[in-house]
């Protein structure tokens, strides 16, 4: 029995699909199978465009959260202190990837000490040393000897023997901020900056997976998800080697009286990550070092481009999802905001107030306090952001409190 025909007499495109009247049992059964399948497919495809009606139905209830500011004002920070509350598991999956920037952060500020050593060094005398060495004594350096009673010709002799030290270490810098990029440099982006883009972490362990691949040893084994843990990364595990070799001398540099007193004149200038991780470099340099939550909100790496983050956040017992988009803040990389701001519901505009003594990376001539109220007066003023909310946070308060204790004047 044939079954009841679908091809009407008098449209024509069911009159061409009309099936033969020669057709043999075997080709009906042929052309019956592939109508099913053509049903099949075509009701998948109705599926398909329903569910995703009903993704962008929801999605139109999703918030879409801008970080803006400028370079270092601290939006990935204020990123991870949100995925501290809502997503703390992934922060524990990435722990040991921030294990490269806290040893790259440490040996490019050992890197900056030595070349403004270089710089100022020859024109100190013993009296342009103003260190008061109780600060030192107490302090927990491990140097046996009391260079600063030795003279200038000392200081010289002994920063000489530290930096022929330290070289090996030092020399990692390059390598370690090449994992971070995977080689992938931001032309103008200001001294020796390691730029990362969305998704560095996993990254950076595929990166040393690629390492640990062509090496013919096979010493590296695979961890029991089948992933090799960043530690196991042999350029990690040789720059943690070479920190817990050098740990006396990073202390001695870093408590040694001519860079202190580069420090207390102001002509060394070490970021605020670079004095806790020197601070705190016993711990840092010990073997099997594992960043602590509050190192990892420490740590400094720059944001290349924009990168987002989904969070669900639950309000009043009803759950939203969050998209954060935490965003590259150098001037060569504020482009990229502007696709952002179409559909943003919020901008969250982090402001650093402990500024006011700094300059911009990327074009030092620009005081870092100018350069973000003139970045504010830009968001408040774009045409595309005038129904969005605008949250203007002051951020780095610690950071003034302990300038202005200091005795730091602000001034115009
Ligand atoms: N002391 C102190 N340090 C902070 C604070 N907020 C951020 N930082 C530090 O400032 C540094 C820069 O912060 P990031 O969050 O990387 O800056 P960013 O705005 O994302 O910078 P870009 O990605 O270059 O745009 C990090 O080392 C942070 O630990 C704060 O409130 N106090
Ligand atoms: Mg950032």
């Amino acid at each position: 029995m044939r079954t009841p025909s679908l091809y009407s007499q008098d449209d024509p495109i069911s009159a061409a699909l009309k099936p033969s009247p020669t057709e043999t049992e075997l080709e009906r059964q042929a052309r019956l199978e592939a109508e099913a399948e053509a049903k099949r497919i075509s009701e998948q495809i109705d599926d398909d465009l329903r569910e995703e009606r009903e993704r962008l139905k929801r999605r139109k209830g999703d918030v879409k959260l801008l970080l803006l500011g400028q370079a270092e004002s601290g939006k990935s920070t204020l990123q991870k202190q949100f995925q501290l509350m809502y997503k703390p598991n992934s922060l524990d999956q990435e722990r040991a990837s921030w294990t490269t920037v806290i040893y790259f952060n440490v040996v490019h500020s050992l890197k900056h000490i030595l070349s403004t050593l270089d710089v100022w060094e020859d024109s100190l005398d013993g009296a342009d040393v103003n260190y008061d060495d109780s600060a030192r004594r107490t302090n927990g350096s491990t140097t046996p000897r009391d260079e600063s009673a030795d003279g200038p010709k000392n200081n010289a002799v002994q920063i000489a023997n530290l930096r022929r030290r330290l070289s090996p270490l030092i020399a990692t810098d390059e390598q370690l901020a090449n994992r971070l990029t995977g080689g992938i440099t931001v032309s103008g982006s200001g001294k020796g900056s390691v730029y990362v883009r969305s998704g560095w972490q996993a990254r950076t362990i595929e990166n040393a997976l690629g390492k640990v691949r062509r090496r013919p040893s096979g010493e590296e084994k695979k961890s029991q998800e089948g992933l090799v843990h960043e530690h196991q990364d042999p350029l990690v595990q040789e720059v943690g080697r070479m920190l817990q070799l050098c740990e006396s001398d990073i202390q001695e540099l870093w408590n040694h009286p001519t860079v202190k007193g580069l420090m207390a004149k102001r002509k060394l200038k070490l970021d605020e990550w670079s004095e806790f991780f020197l601070r705190d470099i016993h711990r840092v340099a010990a073997p099997d070092y594992i960043p602590t939550t509050d190192d990892i909100l420490h740590a400094r790496v720059q944001t290349m481009g924009v990168a987002e983050h989904t969070f669900d956040v639950n309000l009043h017992g009803k759950t939203v999802t969050w998209h954060l988009y935490d965003v590259g803040g150098a001037r060569g990389q504020r482009h990229t905001w502007v696709p952002y701001f179409d559909d943003a519901n919020a901008i969250i505009f982090v402001a650093p107030v402990s500024a006011f003594d700094q300059y911009l990376e990327e074009d030092p001539r620009t005081n870092r306090i100018d350069d973000s109220l003139q970045l504010f007066t830009q968001i408040c003023s774009n045409a595309l952001l005038k129904n969005v909310h605008l949250v203007l946070f002051l951020n780095k308060t610690d950071l003034l409190k302990a300038k202005l204790e200091k005795g730091l004047k602000v001034k115009k």
